[in-house]
């Protein structure tokens, strides 16, 4: 229940939907009730003889009846004028009533959508800012499946309960009172045996529905793997391919499809019986009523009058629809719920880095980032350990050192992407735990292997750091990062659509658009994670003219692959099992003979 007042909350302001919709749902339901009623005037109308007593004299009720109040009011017409006529007056009346029913069930109907797209607005809303609020840690592929799924369809599943429930839980019974409300007027003591039907349904029905919600919470987990299982395989169709495993790869989808599709069988099993058994007792009801009922008209010791008790059999079929409503509904509830509950753990995820409430905005970069003594673990693993480092305005520092050894985790520590679990990072003294993150981010810059792309033209991709660049200033970004050649020579040139992640582009292109972005942002710092070894000669060397000259007169931390291109940096630091194992110049390390010199001379004699 608390689950369903907390998503009932995102329907704010609720009343300005609630308010009409109630409204005009209260007003189908008369109408629409009353038009059953209009049953027994046609009935009396048609089938009873001129000589009918009921005719002859109008008995006067005085009761608030409207039901009474109108087969008196077509008696009295019968009288005066005759029975084609007040046939003809009652077909107007259920003409005019059919109208005004239908009218105000449009507009309940309406409101209600209005509702429930408002929600499925806000809902949708508040889980993908949370999503984007989030630290970089939380994500990784396992959960890329659950985000899409709880964002594409677990919204969805909920906003379509919670509203299709409330109104159930509004209109249903409103109908289902006044109903029983005509029933009663015209037999007390049929009603009260006829709905019992309604307890001992609910109670078989509460039984069906008992293990749904476990079944739902599973199903909801089950498809967000098979949505992260086919992300993960698009994406890495190439190599499903070139392994030959997509026979595997269909295999493993298809094992998790048929879980998926068996769970849903099994729900939807119980889910359905649910109406067939509230249906077959309610037509057991009906035989029962048809049997005492017409028995005791046909007996003739009974108040009942035939035209009564055709409304009566009508108005009940009639019961049975909102009781089917509130059941159906009784038992999606749960599927909306578990989904529900999904999609508020992920709003609920806090952020593990949130800015302090005093936390000050750094408005440039002065002089020097400094690391003190900074250790970081994944989980239990320690990946670095006490690293001491000072990073100089306009300087440049290289982090070289064997693959796993921390280069990039450490990497990662400087937009603040992670806090360190030990130690201090400081920019220009002061510690980034009092700046806001994005003011540290304000002042650097990226470009790393993955070169990513949007899915957008090439210009929007250049002028995404700064998106209200002119052209002038994207293309002069293109120069300096050795772009705008090929740029001129694609299709539509900084118009051409780069492709989802850029893959119309080569992996050299990707990268000198990369480094476009970055030059256009034109941050103090600049990060980079070099991934030159990737490309053939001359692209390599295009890619490197143009880091170079985004390098230029900026403070730039450089991973470098290639020890070649890092030669001429101001400072270089060897990281090994997570440990700064020596830091110097060049010639510095060279001397030392560590692991540097080391490391360089295994690169030689591999080229
Ligand atoms: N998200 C993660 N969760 C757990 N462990 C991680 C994660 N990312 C990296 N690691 C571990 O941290 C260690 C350091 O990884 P890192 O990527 O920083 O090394 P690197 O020096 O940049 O390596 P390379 O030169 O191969 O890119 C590795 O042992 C790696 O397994």
């Amino acid at each position: 229940m608390k689950t369903y007042f907390r998503l009932l909350s995102f329907a704010k302001p609720i009343e300005k939907f609630a308010i009409p919709y109630v409204i005009a749902t209260l007003f189908a339901i008369i109408f629409n009730t009353f038009l059953f009623t209009l049953l027994g005037p046609i009935m009396n109308t048609i089938f009873l003889k001129p000589c009918d007593d009921q005719i002859t004299t109008v008995t006067k009720d005085s009761s608030w009846n409207p039901m009474n109040l109108f087969s008196q009011y077509i008696d009295q017409v019968i009288l005066t004028h005759d029975k084609t006529y007040a046939l003809q007056l009652i077909c107007i009346v259920v003409i005019f009533t059919v109208l005004l029913a239908n009218f105000f069930r449009y507009f309940s109907q309406r409101y209600m959508e209005d509702l429930r797209v408002h929600t499925l607005l806000k809902l949708r809303k508040a889980v993908f800012d949370n999503v984007m609020n989030l630290h970089v840690s939380y994500f990784n592929n396992e959960r890329k499946g659950d985000i899409i799924s709880k964002v594409a369809s677990d919204v969805q599943v909920v906003q379509f309960t919670v509203t299709n429930t409330l109104q159930v839980v509004f209109k249903e019974p409103v109908q289902l009172i006044f109903y029983i409300a005509v029933l009663v007027s015209i037999s007390f003591k049929l009603t009260i045996f006829s709905l019992l039907v309604i307890p001992v349904s609910g109670f078989i029905i509460s039984k069906i529905v008992k293990r749904l919600k476990q079944q739902s919470t599973l199903s909801h987990e089950s498809f967000a793997k098979m949505i992260g299982f086919l992300d993960e395989s698009l994406s890495g169709i190439k190599i499903i391919k070139a392994f030959n495993a997509t026979f595997r790869i269909k295999e493993k989808f298809q094992k998790e499809n048929q879980f998926y599709s068996n769970l849903n069988r099994k729900m939807a099993r119980r889910q359905q019986l649910a109406s067939p058994v509230s249906q077959t007792l309610g037509v057991f009801v009906v035989v029962f009523i048809l049997l005492y009922g017409g028995s005791m008209i046909l007996s003739g010791n009974s108040d009942l009058k035939a035209g009564e008790f055709v409304i009566y059999l009508a108005t009940f079929s009639q019961v049975m629809l909102p009781i089917k409503a509130i059941t159906d509904s009784f038992s999606s509830i749960h599927s909306g719920i578990s989904a529900g509950e999904r999609v508020l753990d992920l709003i609920d995820t806090e952020p593990a880095l949130v800015n302090k409430l005093d936390a000050k905005e750094l408005s440039n970069f002065g002089t020097a980032i400094t690391l003190e003594n900074v250790s970081f673990n994944y989980g239990d693993k320690q990946i670095l350990k006490n690293i001491s480092l000072t990073i100089e305005k306009g300087k440049t520092v290289a982090l070289v050192g064997p693959s796993g050894g921390g280069k990039s985790t450490l990497m990662d520590l400087i937009p603040r992407f992670h806090d360190p679990k030990s130690g201090l990072i400081k920019i220009d003294g002061f510690d980034y735990k009092d700046l806001t993150v994005e003011s540290i981010r304000m002042q650097m810059g990226t470009v790393n292997q993955e070169s990513f792309l949007f899915n957008d033209t090439i210009q929007n991709n250049i002028a995404f750091g700064k998106p209200d660049a002119t052209i002038d200033e994207v293309i002069a970004a293109a120069k300096i990062a050795n772009a705008h050649e090929f740029i001129l020579n694609t299709e539509e040139s900084y118009q051409t659509f780069v492709g989802d992640r850029g893959n119309k582009l080569s992996g050299g292109q990707k990268q000198r658009i990369c480094i476009a972005r970055a030059v256009l942002a034109n941050p103090p710092i600049m990060l980079l994670d070099e991934a030159t070894s990737a490309l053939d000669t001359e692209s390599e060397k295009l890619v490197q003219d143009a880091l170079n000259n985004l390098m230029q007169n900026r403070t730039s931390i450089v991973i470098a692959h290639r020890l070649s291109t890092i030669q001429q940096a101001d400072l270089i630091v060897v990281i090994d099992k997570g440990e700064i194992a020596e830091s110097g110049s060049h010639q510095e390390l060279m001397g030392k003979g560590g692991l540097y010199k080391r490391l360089i001379e295994m690169q030689t004699f591999n080229d």
